[in-house]
């Protein structure tokens, strides 16, 4: 791996850390994590994994600059990937997480003649993920005490972005995250669907194809007006966290509205969707809620085609939903099913071009 030579003078420091700061939006942020610490420890390649509560890694971020010669003159060309679900750590890596996740500190193994080296990510006490880089010699204690600096400062700073894009009842992410990170999640998808169609080069096997659902709790209003606003609050926990349970965890799920969510899954064909979301559904029947008993959801979904407009798929899931509520509720229904038997109309605008 090539190293360059590391740009960490203290106003650089401080330079960074502002630019990291001033980012609105938690994803920008973790990029921003691997932006600023690539160029001040002088590395070509870094990585940043958050992982779930079983230490499996939900999302990688990869950090990649070349220097490229143009007309005498050298440049760096700045690339980030995003991996959901990353399933491709090599065995050394996934020694290394174990040992940084049991010593809660950072940790290095010998790869030929460089070094991997590994700090943990730390939120609310508990390890949240990983930086990683490889290079040719240990860390020295003034780059150690940069990069703990720096990753404290990300903590910190992401925690406070994070609560912001999250529902205070719920915990879940709310409609401002959903709508703020459509454009990314739209690019994210596409780019994943098309790295499936190129096949060989693709660092991971994705699923065919992505599904949103809105899905929404059945006559709400009459068991707030029953049971008051504290049950009705209790049954949207209660949910939520059925919801949580029956999706896996690398789903998207977001509380959109009062007593409305939505889902966004990968699965491998229609099928493969229509089980996951009719399996929340029956999740949320089959539940004996606390004082209240039966509750039920209903459910409309579409296809998150990237070539979709992402606002027009919620437009799609939604009259799904809306046609699931009005042939009786504690059904879910799909947009295209729908609009093939002619009970909605074809949506005529809303496409955009791929690539
Ligand atoms: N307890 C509680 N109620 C909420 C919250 N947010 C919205 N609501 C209530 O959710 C109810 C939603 O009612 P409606 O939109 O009429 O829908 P619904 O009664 O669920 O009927 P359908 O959707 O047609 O089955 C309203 O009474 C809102 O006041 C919340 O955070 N907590």
């Amino acid at each position: 791996m090539t190293n360059q030579r590391p740009d960490s003078g203290l106003p650089s420091i401080l330079k960074k850390l502002g630019a990291m700061t001033a980012i609105r939006d938690t994803s920008m942020v973790e990029q921003s994590l691997l932006r600023t610490l690539g160029p001040l420890l002088g590395i070509l390649e870094t990585a940043f994994y958050r992982i779930d509560d079983n230490g499996y890694v939900i999302r990688a971020l990869y950090h990649a600059r070349r220097v490229v010669e143009e007309h005498g003159s050298k440049r760096i060309v700045d690339n980030i990937e995003e991996v959901t679900n990353e399933q491709n750590v090599s065995p050394e890596l996934r020694n290394l997480f174990d040992s940084v996740r049991l010593l809660r500190k950072s940790c290095c193994r010998k790869l030929g003649f460089d070094l991997l080296i590994c700090y943990p990510i730390f939120g609310e006490n508990q390890v949240l993920g990983y930086f990683v880089f490889r290079r040719d010699r240990e860390v020295t204690p003034v780059e150690d005490a940069i990069i703990q600096g720096v990753l404290e400062v990300f903590t910190n700073y992401f925690a406070l972005l994070d609560s912001s894009q999250r529902d205070q009842l719920t915990g879940l992410l709310n409609r401002y995250s959903l709508e703020a990170n459509l454009d990314r999640l739209w690019n994210l998808l596409s780019a994943k669907l098309h790295v499936n169609h190129v096949g060989d080069n693709a660092r991971v096997n994705y699923p065919e194809s992505y599904w949103l659902c809105v899905l929404d709790v059945d006559h709400f209003k009459k068991i707030n007006d029953t049971f008051g606003h504290v049950i009705g609050d209790e049954v949207l926990i209660m949910v939520t966290r059925l919801l949580q349970n029956t999706l896996r965890q690398s789903d998207l799920l977001y509380r959109y509205g009062g007593e409305e969510f939505v889902a966004i899954i990968a699965a491998n064909d229609f099928e493969a969707a229509k089980e996951a979301f009719e399996r929340t559904r029956a999740s949320i029947e089959e539940f004996h809620f606390p004082q209240v008993g039966r509750v039920t959801i209903s459910g409309g979904f579409s296809s998150a085609d990237p070539s979709v407009l992402p606002q027009e798929v919620i437009h799609r899931a939604d009259s799904a939903l809306y046609a699931a509520k009005e042939a009786g509720r504690n059904r879910v229904f799909d947009y295209d099913t729908l609009v093939a038997q002619g009970v909605i109309k074809a949506a005529s605008t809303g496409s955009i071009d791929l690539f």
